[in-house]
């Protein structure tokens, strides 16, 4: 059973924060981030055949760093400056550098993201994850991975979810389709990976 839970009720390793960025702040870097980055619709290959993946991606790092998503790399773009000062302030709040950002953009309520758990090799053991979502609101689901006890909880404009301790070692995490939302959203993950 799905129960609908609030910040303090999400398993450990999961923690959500509302309004870490202003609403209209939130709209410039939308607009920034949609007019500044490359985004690919890279395919994945699922029993022998390649499908598009359903969203948008970029990936911003420094250089040299890479980041191996589904048998494929994403093309290295730099830090814009916007970017840059997110980072830091992150950096400088969790104590921890952040060498990548990957950016998912879901057009519309039809744009998903399946279930997975962000445990490959190069983001090490137990890894900080900083998750902050732009524009509309959707639905995002958790799983552990032997209970298969579910949460859900909706990840607003602006707001951040901050994943670490066993929360990938533990959970699967998804973000279902919803047919009814027309806006789109971007989710910015900011990651530390490991060369
Ligand atoms: O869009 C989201 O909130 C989820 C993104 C995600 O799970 C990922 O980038 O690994
Ligand atoms: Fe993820």
């Amino acid at each position: 059973m799905t129960s609908k839970l609030t910040k303090p009720e999400l398993p450990a390793g999961f923690a959500y924060f509302p309004n870490l960025i202003s609403f209209q702040k939130g709209l410039d870097l939308y607009e920034h981030l949609t007019g500044e980055l490359n985004w690919q619709q890279p395919s994945i290959q699922v029993f022998g055949k390649f499908h598009p993946i359903p969203r948008l991606q970029s990936f911003v790092a420094d250089e040299g760093v890479h980041y191996a998503y589904s048998n494929h790399t994403l093309d290295n773009q730099s830090w814009t400056q916007p970017l840059a000062v997110m980072r830091n302030k992150l950096q400088g709040h969790y104590n921890q550098s952040f060498n990548a950002l990957l950016l998912n953009w879901y057009r519309d309520g039809h744009d998903t993201m399946g279930w997975h758990s962000d445990d490959e090799a190069e983001l090490g053991v137990d890894p900080l994850i900083i998750s902050i979502s732009l524009g509309a609101a959707r639905k995002f689901k958790i799983k552990h991975k032997t209970t298969g006890q579910q949460w859900e909880l909706m990840l607003e404009h602006g707001s951040c979810l901050v994943m670490s301790g066993h929360s990938q070692q533990l959970f699967q995490h998804s973000l279902p389709k919803q047919s009814k939302v027309k806006g789109g959203r971007i989710n910015l993950t900011f990651r530390s990976i490991v060369k």
